[in-house]
């Protein structure tokens, strides 16, 4: 009897998901692949708000940003975010990210302290890579020219898996997160075991830091194991597995995405490239580039905020939950439990904030204008999110990519007339994204 229930709820489940990817799948294709130029069609048609579920609503409307994402507006995490969660000893465990638990991520973010920190952060940064930040691994993937940890696949298909499940998270944790038969066959996600692995074998051996380090300098592993022993409440074992690969998974593909954006923007917008050699020029970054001397340059920042207005890295919105006593966007009641999201490929294609040319990539925006126009771009802008929630990682990515850029425009001459970029299509996004740039080598 058990077992049919069982059977029956699984077949039941399957079939529900099935429809909905084949629903997803359709607009997708109807619409080239892509999602969020939908929302952005159905947004300029229906206005600031649009109904996308039974209980899910889409908005647009900058001045409410501030009330959504406020840390103390009450707004949790949705449910939504579950999708991304690990699973450890058939126990379903958040990692950031996905915390609804506000005093939880708290507690994580006291008990790992100034990690992300840039100042923290600063000498590891010549490390270059996140596995060395992380690990202190050097494996040699860039050498060798592709992965052989396994760990990107292994972020995408987490990633893939959470974006797939986003609109129907009950539906996610009944298949993928219940206890009845993962937490019986005591079974860990993949995901979560590649965490554990690595906090194994770090408990086996050790850190020990190079002869070149100082004694106080160590990974983020080291401090994350060092923080878990000294508050287990905040970060108990299982969260511990969880949080060491998400750091991976939240710090590689965003940062590395964001760098071949932009440099496929230089390369598209030769006048946008010589402005940016001229000012690094007269700022006098040579190399090897140091952030001290590429931290303020105004038409850098510029560039950065202009890649990341038209690519942001969340292909997806950023989903919340009303507070019990409900909220009215707009003027229209919507009750407590609602899910209410905001996309950063919607508000960031708003003519009202950024100006007519939208679509246009045109750092100038972020520049020249009067402050309050700045201040309300800034405010409606979502690439890093906002309030509580905003990116822990912001400081280091800057950091990377302050670095990175200056670097490659030094060694690399991406004038050249030969200049090559290769695009896919990425389905995560459903946009086109350079995934490949050839230029010649310059010194
Ligand atoms: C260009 C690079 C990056 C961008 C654009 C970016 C963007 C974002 C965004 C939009 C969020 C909020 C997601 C949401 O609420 O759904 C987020 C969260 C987060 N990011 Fe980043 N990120 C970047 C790099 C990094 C790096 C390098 C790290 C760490 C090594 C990192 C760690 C995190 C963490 C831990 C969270 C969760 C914060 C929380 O929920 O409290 N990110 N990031």
């Amino acid at each position: 009897m058990v077992l049919s229930l069982l059977l029956l709820g699984t077949l039941g489940s399957l079939f529900f998901y099935l429809t909905i990817v084949l629903t997803r799948r359709y607009y997708r294709l109807k619409q080239n692949g892509a999602t969020q130029p939908l929302l952005h069609k159905l947004h300029q048609k229906h206005g600031t708000l649009v109904r996308i579920g039974p209980d899910t609503v889409s908005f647009r409307d900058p001045a409410y940003i501030s009330t959504v994402f406020s840390p103390r507006g009450g707004f949790i995490k949705a449910d939504s975010y579950s999708s991304l969660r690990a699973f450890v000893h058939g126990r379903s465990v958040g990692s950031i990210l996905d915390l609804q638990d506000e005093e939880k991520r708290k507690a994580i973010k006291r008990a790992i302290g100034t990690v992300f920190l840039t100042n923290e952060l600063m000498q590891l940064y010549q490390l270059d890579f996140m596995l060395r930040i992380a690990f202190s691994e050097d494996t040699g993937c860039l050498r060798q020219g592709r992965d052989l940890v396994g760990l990107s696949s292994l972020t995408y298909q987490r990633i893939a898996h959470g974006y797939a499940w986003q609109p129907a998270p009950s539906l996610e944790r009944f298949v993928f997160q219940n206890k009845l038969w993962s937490g019986w066959l005591s079974r860990s996600s993949r995901w979560a075991r590649e965490g554990m692995t690595r906090v194994e074998t770090r408990r086996r051996a050790p850190f020990v830091s190079s002869p070149k380090t100082t004694g106080r300098r160590k990974d983020l592993l080291e401090k994350y194991i060092a923080a878990s022993e000294k508050h287990p409440d905040a970060i108990p074992p299982p969260t511990l597995f969880s949080i060491t690969n998400s750091t991976i998974s939240a710090g590689t593909d965003t940062t590395a995405g964001t760098v071949t954006v932009i440099l496929s923007y230089l390369l598209r917008n030769p006048l946008t490239l010589s402005k940016l050699l001229r000012e690094l020029e007269s700022a006098g970054v040579g190399f090897p580039v140091l952030y001290a001397a590429t931290e303020n340059l105004p038409y850098l920042d510029a560039v950065i905020k202009e890649a990341l207005r038209l690519h942001a890295v969340i292909g997806t919105t950023l989903e919340r939950m009303v507070p019990p006593q409900g909220c009215m966007p707009g003027g229209v009641k919507l009750p407590g439990g609602t899910v209410i999201g905001c996309a950063p490929y919607v508000i960031h294609r708003d003519q009202e904030i950024y100006g007519e040319d939208i679509e246009d990539f045109r750092p100038e925006r972020w520049l020249g204008c009067d402050e309050a126009r700045k201040q309300t771009m800034e405010r409606a802008s979502l690439a890093w999110s906002q309030g509580s929630r905003i990116c822990m990682g912001k400081h280091l990515a800057e950091l990377e990519m302050k670095k990175l850029i200056p670097t490659l425009l030094w060694k690399f001459d991406l004038s050249d007339p030969d200049r090559r970029i290769v695009f896919e299509k990425r389905l995560l996004e459903g946009e086109e994204r350079p995934i490949l740039i050839m230029a010649t080598s310059r010194r």
